[in-house]
């Protein structure tokens, strides 16, 4: 691992939700430039500290796209800048966000007693993070088809290859607000067959191709129970993270797998699922938004593993 001088000597902080993992670096004021080779070498298992994604804490008003979420939401004091393993930024990081809330609060940057809220920039925009106890809900904000009402009533609008599973599947793109592409599975033997990497002979192929690249979520619906008198769906699910690769857990791609299966599913399909993932299991919830659209909530645990030194 080569880490630039930008890097050494920082206090980097590690944690996960539900072993999506990260490394928190602090840069309050905004004073590091982080290039895309330091946070490949940060991220890699073997010569680095290893991670999904690096989440930079920078106060929003240092950083460009900081200052324009200060307009819409002058409250969102903390900005988390996520970045890819491979050194590319993303909209939204779902179980980052949780980790990232999870870590101002230790870090003693925020107050956040059980049942309040703190509003926190990101590149797809404000998003709020209310404490419940040991977890965190996400306002994920509104949600898409980007293929629109005829994606919706087809129930798909990508044709996805992936190699380990017998012949082409129909996948639907859901946009929360970082691109997803949903494949339904019919059972958790063949959820185990496909082969999910992002390189190589061996990496899916979409037609058409997502302009923007996407994030890829394998789902095997295990239907709908009740709790406490709602209907509650359950979907197990493994991911393909643009920029990272196979994951144990993509929290944006827990909502697009939650909204997918909802849509397949469609009218008097449950607001409320459960989503299971290598890593563990998150809520997530589906209101109606008052403009006629609807917004999703992410609910999951956050954890912080280690404070690490680079030389
Ligand atoms: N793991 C994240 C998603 C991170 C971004 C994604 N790889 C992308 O490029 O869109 C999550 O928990 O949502």
């Amino acid at each position: 691992m080569t880490i630039s001088h930008a890097l050494a000597g920082t206090t980097l902080t590690t944690g996960h939700g539900t072993e999506n993992d990260f490394v928190l670096v602090p840069d309050p004021d905004g004073a590091l430039t982080i290039a895309p080779e330091d946070v490949r070498a940060v991220c890699d298992r073997h010569a680095g500290v290893g991670a999904d994604g690096i989440l930079r804490v920078v106060r929003s008003r240092e950083i460009t796209a900081g200052a324009e979420v200060l307009r819409e939401s002058p409250e969102a004091e903390w900005f988390m800048d996520y970045r890819n393993a491979d050194g590319s930024y993303a909209e939204m990081c779902g179980n980052g966000i949780r980790v990232f809330v999870h870590y101002l609060r230790a870090a003693g940057l925020v107050d956040l007693p059980d049942g309040e809220s703190v509003v926190v920039g990101t590149r797809g925009g404000a998003r709020r993070v209310t404490r419940e106890g040991e977890q965190y809900t996400v306002d994920m904000g509104t949600w898409w088809l980007p293929g629109g009402a005829r994606a919706a009533a087809e129930g798909h609008d990508v044709v996805v290859e992936i190699p380990g599973l017998d012949g082409p599947r129909g996948g639907l793109r859901v946009a929360v607000p970082n691109p997803h592409t949903v494949v339904a599975l019919p059972d958790e033997a063949s959820l185990g067959t496909a082969h999910l990497t992002l390189d190589g002979p061996l990496a899916p192929t979409y037609e058409p191709v997502p302009p923007e690249g996407t994030n890829l979520e394998l789902v095997v619906p295990l239907g709908e129970g009740v709790q406490d008198g709602a209907p509650v769906g359950t979907v197990r699910m493994r991911v393909l993270e643009r920029g990272v690769g196979e994951t144990r857990s993509c929290g944006t791609g827990t909502c697009a797998a939650a909204l997918a299966v909802r849509t397949w599913g469609g009218t008097g399909s449950p607001n409320l699922w459960r989503v299971l993932v290598p890593g563990g299991e998150v809520r997530v919830r589906v209101e109606p938004d008052t403009d006629g659209g609807e917004r999703v909530f992410l609910t999951g645990p956050a954890e912080l593993t280690a404070d690490v030194v680079l030389r």
